[in-house]
């Protein structure tokens, strides 16, 4: 039997037990701050930032809500930054990402302050979650781990594939991972024999960017996989990086596209927001 993984159920229970830590927080005068940068017009992250603000209102975290043209220079994004940086009013920053392509994205996260980095993405809050002191966490990774703490899925000692080497997924959750204890092998786009890797993992992670490429010849039977993927095919269908249809009973556990890891990211920068609020003072 294969369960299938209610990312969408965990992060809305998340949600709901952050409204308390909210509460409290403003109790003590402290009102939790999460600004919210969108630069130009990408349909998709017009959504992902309104779901943001959305989640955010429920919970009692204020957000500043900053949408910048699409022809705003990287220096005009950087002044906005480090303005933020020095604001005592806000206490995380996040940038929607993907930036124009005038923007170096490498350069906006390095502007932004560690101790507000929201998205988890900054070389100091990377370095320190390589060297396992970690701060703030990036949130699709940190997702991921809560999934599978949630589901009771145990990760020391397990061989983990992680398919995919972006500075967002692969690269933190890796360092999640050997932080865990799991041994891990990051596949890639140059990986030679990618199904005999694969097949090696107890969980399998896939955060590849393309529609439905892992499929079941690449799966140990009775492995976990957690697909990260979220892909707009031409007939509007959603799926995710592993062709799911003929996996049920042969994975053991499996995250859905949608309702699987993505709802994750949005709780975790919720919860990421207020420990940062918290850390604040
Ligand atoms: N600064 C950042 N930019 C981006 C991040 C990020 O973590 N920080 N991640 C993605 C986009 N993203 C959040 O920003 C995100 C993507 C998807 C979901 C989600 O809940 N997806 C749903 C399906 C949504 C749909 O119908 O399209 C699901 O999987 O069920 C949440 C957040 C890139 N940019
Ligand atoms: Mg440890």
């Amino acid at each position: 039997m294969t369960v299938m993984i209610d990312g969408k159920k965990t992060a809305s229970q998340i949600q709901s037990e952050l409204v308390n830590k909210a509460q409290a927080l403003k109790k003590a005068g402290l009102t939790p701050c999460l600004a919210v940068v969108l630069v130009g017009d990408d349909p998709a992250s017009q959504v992902y930032v309104r779901n943001k603000h959305r989640a955010a209102q429920k919970i009692g975290i204020k957000t500043k809500d900053i949408h910048l043209p699409k022809e705003t220079s990287q220096a005009e994004l950087l002044k906005l930054i480090t303005e933020l940086n020095s604001d005592p009013t806000v206490h995380a920053i996040l940038v929607q990402m993907p930036l124009p392509a005038q923007i170096d994205a490498e350069a906006m996260i390095n502007t932004i302050a560690p101790e507000k980095d929201a998205d988890g993405l900054n070389p100091t809050n990377i370095g320190h979650l390589f060297m396992d002191d970690p701060r703030a966490l990036a949130c699709t990774p940190r997702g991921i781990m809560t999934l599978l703490e949630k589901y009771q899925i145990e990760v020391a000692g397990k061989e983990v594939v992680i398919i995919g080497r972006s500075n967002l997924v692969g690269r933190p959750l890796a360092a999640l991972m050997l932080n865990a204890d799991a041994t891990v092998t990051i596949a890639h786009s140059k990986t030679k024999d990618l199904k005999k890797i694969a097949r090696q993992a107890d969980i399998l992670v896939v955060a590849t960017g393309r529609a439905e490429m892992i499929t079941k010849d690449h799966i140990k039977e009775g492995a976990v996989v957690i697909d990260v993927g979220i892909n707009r095919l031409a007939d509007g269908r959603l799926v995710g990086d592993v062709a799911q249809g003929d996996l049920d009973g042969y994975v053991s556990y499996l995250t859905p596209v949608p309702g699987g890891v993505g709802p994750m990211t949005i709780a975790m920068l919720m919860q990421q927001t207020l420990e940062l609020a918290e850390k604040s003072r």
